[in-house]
């Protein structure tokens, strides 16, 4: 956590200048995986240790002081940050799993992306009535993911407490899609 008071304190340009240095090593990759979709390839980003701690240890400042009881996090690279994010907060871990890929009971919501649809799945014990719940997902787009989650996590009787991303695409308006929720992103484009 010495990072994460480290932030708490930073000023609006040191911000600024961090964000610049982490935006920088997310690389664009046009026409995947479809022609027309720009794709933000964060493993440029992800095999630098220190932006891969500092993005953790700046969602973890976020929510440091907040009554949560899980992260739920949506496959497969939101496992990459939801994972340690859990870890750095001192809560339980819930993956939100592509359909057919949970082995008990589960219960499953259709959904749209930015780039096709889908089918996401979570284990119906996964999440008691009444609990809080941060879905984690690296990046925002049209919100249809990060929505179908939500919807999977009342569906249980859980409260989402918020979404966290590290980037968050803001042309595609995916926050419309979460009004009501709270909505932390790091990265914006
Ligand atoms: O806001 P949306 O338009 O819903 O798009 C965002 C989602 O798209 C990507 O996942 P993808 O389905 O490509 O799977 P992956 O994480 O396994 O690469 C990304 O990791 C988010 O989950
Ligand atoms: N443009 C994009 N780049 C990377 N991941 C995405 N998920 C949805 N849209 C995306």
């Amino acid at each position: 956590m010495r990072l994460v008071l480290a932030h708490a304190r930073e000023n609006v340009e040191g911000r600024s200048r961090a964000m610049d240095h982490l935006k920088a090593l997310i690389r664009d990759v046009p026409d995947f995986p479809t022609k027309g979709i720009l794709f933000k390839d964060i493993t440029t980003l992800l095999k630098d240790a220190d932006a891969f701690g500092e993005v953790i240890d700046r969602m973890a400042s976020r929510y440091v002081d907040d009554e949560i009881d899980l992260v739920a996090a949506i496959e497969s690279r939101g496992f990459i940050f939801g994972a340690p994010l859990a870890y750095e907060l001192g809560l339980g871990f819930v993956p939100v799993r592509k359909l057919g890929k949970l082995p008990a009971e589960t219960i499953e919501q259709e959904y749209t992306l930015e780039y096709g649809s889908n089918h996401l799945e979570m284990h119906v014990d996964a999440v008691q009535p009444g609990q809080r719940v941060l879905i984690v997902d690296d990046l925002l787009a049209t919100g249809g993911t990060a929505k179908a989650t939500a919807q999977l996590v009342e569906r249980l009787g859980g409260i989402v407490h918020g979404f966290a991303f590290m980037v968050e695409l803001t042309f595609l308006n995916g926050r419309s899609r979460l009004e009501g929720y709270d909505v932390f992103t790091l990265i914006q484009y």
